[in-house]
């Protein structure tokens, strides 16, 4: 029966441990990445990463757009969106990659803060665009892109 009960807490106490770890190596709302970003909250997420808003300490402040992927050993997305992004700097209608870099077990890259998706402001509007609006939006797609 002791010797029950020691195996029990000691597989007990290793449970706390490794799930201890684990926590260590999740990236959590107020946590500061190379000291200076912080996270502010979750904005969304797509098919392979987290976008988070994040504070700049920095540079008064600001407020930057952090997408975070876990580094895999073979394949990485965002590596990939972060060279198209270096390619895209300075090109009107892309966010502007400001950082980029490893922190705990996940790649991350620092952007500035786009508006919200038109997803969320289709919703808003009920699921429908009215022509209005479509039309407001097609002109602004159409000067980014120069398009007559
Ligand atoms: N720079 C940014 N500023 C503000 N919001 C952003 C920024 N980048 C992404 N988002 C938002 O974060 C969410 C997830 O975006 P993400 O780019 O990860 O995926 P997606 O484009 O929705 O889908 P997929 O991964 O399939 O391309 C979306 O709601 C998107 O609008």
């Amino acid at each position: 029966m002791i010797i029950f009960i020691y195996f029990f807490e000691f597989q007990s106490q290793m449970k706390h441990h490794y799930e201890s770890d684990e926590d260590d190596e999740e990236l959590k709302i107020g946590d500061v990445i190379q000291g200076r970003f912080s996270i502010s909250q979750k904005i969304g997420e797509g098919s392979f990463g987290q976008v988070y808003k994040v504070i700049d300490q920095k540079s008064g402040d600001q407020v930057m757009a952090m997408k975070v992927e876990v580094e895999e050993e073979d394949y990485s997305m965002l590596e990939k969106e972060i060279k198209v992004l270096i390619e895209m700097r300075k090109k009107t209608g892309f966010p502007q990659i400001k950082f980029y870099g490893q922190e705990k077990r996940f790649t991350y890259c620092i952007m500035t803060m786009l508006g919200k998706n038109l997803e969320s402001v289709v919703r808003k509007c009920g699921g429908n665009f009215d022509l209005g609006t479509s039309l407001k939006i097609a002109i602004q797609v159409g000067h980014r892109y120069n398009i007559q």
